[in-house]
């Protein structure tokens, strides 16, 4: 008989003996595997947190207590016991998301995705909770320690350790893995902790085997658990969380449900801010994860459940490109280094750091800290490449601005995963690079169109050493090479047609290839156009603003935000030149778009060459 199949919520969980725990983790995890492996989604990070997900929802009773996980992408195993078990379209359209989702259920409260924010959360809620006399409301924030590598967390445990009547407990479910097991301080600070274990082991051996042996265990494991401060000191320096004022406790054997409990029954008990330490293995209990050293299964594609090998063998794409390119621009130049938050493998730089181990930094999850360092390295003579996805970008905005732009450095930013990226859901799409970049002074940007356009656009890239350099490219596959057939002054031309009246099409990146498609659909109708990809769009080139004036209408497609985006721009550079062409753009509007994949969103968003060739031809006709 299936236990999961009786879990209709956490309050189920509670009647469960230990020996129907143990099964029902067994049952989770075959779960996990079956459905991950014919959708793709965080498979290694789930099977890791499957015991404690039962320990935290045995012991806090969800939704009275708040639940908050860091980064969101091991929540899986919360939906499940949280009646959320159709897997079936998981971060498809319609279907459940990758990330905590609050229109899922009353249990999800942070839609996230991005790192390191989770303790925030549940510092701004916690005080809420005590500002409302709601004393008896716990909150509890689950952070991996790639998570806890971010800036913010250090900050929210700075604020937190400042509530000492707050029911805050902070749980740090410690694989030893983000991306780099070994990023810094932090990783070693937890391995000391890890390898020194002792102290809850210590309880927890004594719980079980002391209090079974009758009167006398008990008397022993009573007077053991009374010299916890003593013996915690001698085995466990847990000394940075405790000098923080956070009271620590583990490290907690995390597959240990047990042993898990008893931790989060004491933090609970505490009645203040509470750091339990949990240590977990990533991709727990399915071999081909376990055996995966470089990423144990962090994300996976659909799989074959046997085996764990990918359904599609994997295509050299815009990552590959960047990747080799960036290893034959590292052999010319000694001087470029590269730099990566915590992403080395997904960016492209596994390459480049086995040629050049010196020349690559992983900083963790840190991409403030990555951009002022590459100012610091620009300084001091090195051409810094970051590489991150787009919408990681986000949050080191003040950094692009004030510590590389402002001091003219000589820094390159290469975006991947930048426009629409689907099934990662509102949070990963990276499309609002250009129109946060385009307020930064002095900042160029290329969008390459193809791998040729992307190499040119790295070389030259790394050869500006006076303002910071930008190169982004998406998500989707690459695409077949498009060569120009003209240049106007450093705009390509991309196809000429005859007609009236004329509009100038302006393909941005890889929306080139779907303004081509344009040209032809307008040219069936007797529209004539240029169809051109000015490659680097910002700042707007003269060239494209002259070219508008020679046309009767222009039209930009983006896979960025049409507010703000290169369309808005050019119409004021048009503006400004008196060019009379109305400009208008397609692009993404300005909303969070839900998870579904790339192809459905385009289509929804009217990104297809037809409908946009139709919706230009109707606005013509309309202006007739
Ligand atoms: C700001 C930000 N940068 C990068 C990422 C990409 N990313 C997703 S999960 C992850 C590693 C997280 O490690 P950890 O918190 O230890 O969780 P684990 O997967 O090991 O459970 C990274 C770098 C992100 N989500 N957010
Ligand atoms: C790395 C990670 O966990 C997320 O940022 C995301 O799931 C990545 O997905 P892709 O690398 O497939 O775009
Ligand atoms: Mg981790």
């Amino acid at each position: 008989m299936s236990i999961l199949s009786t879990i209709t919520g956490p309050g189920d969980l509670r009647r469960l003996r230990p020996a129907d725990l143990d099964q029902l983790a067994r049952e989770i995890r075959t779960f996990l595997v079956d459905a991950v492996s014919r959708t793709g989604g965080h498979l290694g990070p789930n099977l890791g947190v499957v015991e404690l997900t039962l320990a935290m929802h045995r012991v806090f009773e969800s939704p009275r207590d708040t639940m908050v996980f860091d980064t969101g992408h091991q929540s899986y195993v919360h939906k499940i016991l949280t009646g959320r078990r159709d897997f079936g379209d998981l971060r498809k359209r319609g279907g459940l998301s990758g990330y905590p989702s609050r229109t899922e259920s009353v249990h999800d409260v942070v839609e996230n995705s991005h790192a390191s924010t989770a303790l925030s959360w549940a510092d701004g809620i916690a005080k809420a909770y005590a500002l409302q006399g709601a004393v008896d409301r716990h909150v509890v924030a689950v952070i991996g320690d790639g998570a806890l590598t971010g800036g913010m967390a250090w900050e929210a445990l700075n604020n937190i350790s400042a509530g000492q009547d707050r029911r805050l407990v902070v749980v740090v479910n410690d694989n030893g893995r983000s991306y780099d097991p070994t990023i810094g301080g932090l990783a070693h600070h937890l391995d000391t902790l890890r390898t020194t274990r002792g102290y809850e082991d210590l309880l927890a051996w004594g719980k079980r085997t002391l209090r079974r042996s009758g009167p006398p265990g008990r008397l022993a494991y009573d007077a053991l658990h009374g010299l916890k401060k003593g013996i915690k000191d001698v085995v466990a320096p847990q000394g940075m969380f405790e000098d923080l004022g956070i009271k620590y406790v583990g490290p907690v054997d995390g597959h240990d449900i047990e042993a898990t409990e008893h931790a989060l029954r004491r933090a609970k008990a505490f009645g203040g801010p509470v750091l339990v330490h949990v240590i977990t293995e990533k991709g727990r209990g399915y071999v081909p994860a376990e055996q995966d050293v470089a990423d144990r299964f962090h994300a996976v594609g659909k799989i074959h459940p046997e085996t764990g090998l990918p359904v599609a063998p994997s295509r050299f794409g815009w990552t590959s490109v960047f990747a080799d390119e960036m290893v034959q621009i590292g052999r010319r130049r000694h001087d470029v280094v590269a730099i990566t938050a915590a992403m080395l493998q997904p960016v492209g730089l596994a390459p480049f750091a086995a040629e050049f181990p010196g020349r690559v930094h992983d900083v963790g999850i840190a991409e403030q800290h990555a951009v002022t360092s590459a100012a610091g390295m620009a300084f001091a003579g090195l051409h810094p490449v970051v590489a991150v996805y787009a919408t990681f970008l986000n949050r080191a905005f003040d950094q692009v601005l004030m510590d590389v732009a402002l001091h003219r450095a000589g820094v390159t930013f290469v975006l991947d995963r930048a426009g629409i990226t689907g099934d990662d859901g509102a949070s990963h799409n990276g499309m609002w690079d250009m129109a946060l970049l385009r307020v930064v002074p002095g900042l160029r940007l290329a969008a390459p169109r193809d791998e040729p356009t992307l190499r040119e656009a790295l070389r030259v890239a790394v050869d500006i050493d006076d303002a910071p350099s930008v190169v982004r490219y998406p998500k989707s596959p690459l695409p077949d090479p498009l060569p120009a057939v003209d240049s106007v002054d450093g705009v390509d031309v991309l196809a000429r047609h005859d007609g009236t009246p004329s509009v100038l099409v302006v393909g941005v990146g890889p929306m080139a290839h779907t303004a081509v498609q344009v040209g032809s659909l307008l040219a069936a109708e007797g529209v004539g156009s240029t169809v051109v990809d000015p490659r680097w769009v910002l700042p707007v080139p003269s060239a494209l603003v002259k070219l508008a004036g020679e046309h009767d209408r222009v039209l930009v497609l983006e896979d960025g935000l049409v507010e703000g985006g290169v369309g808005s721009m050019l119409g004021q550079r048009c503006a400004e030149a008196g060019v009379t062409a109305p400009v208008t753009s397609a692009g993404v509007p300005l909303t969070f778009l839900d998870h579904a994949s790339i192809a459905q969103i385009v289509e929804t968003l009217r990104l297809r060459a037809e409908d946009v060739a139709h919706d230009l031809l109707a606005d013509l006709r309309a202006r007739d």
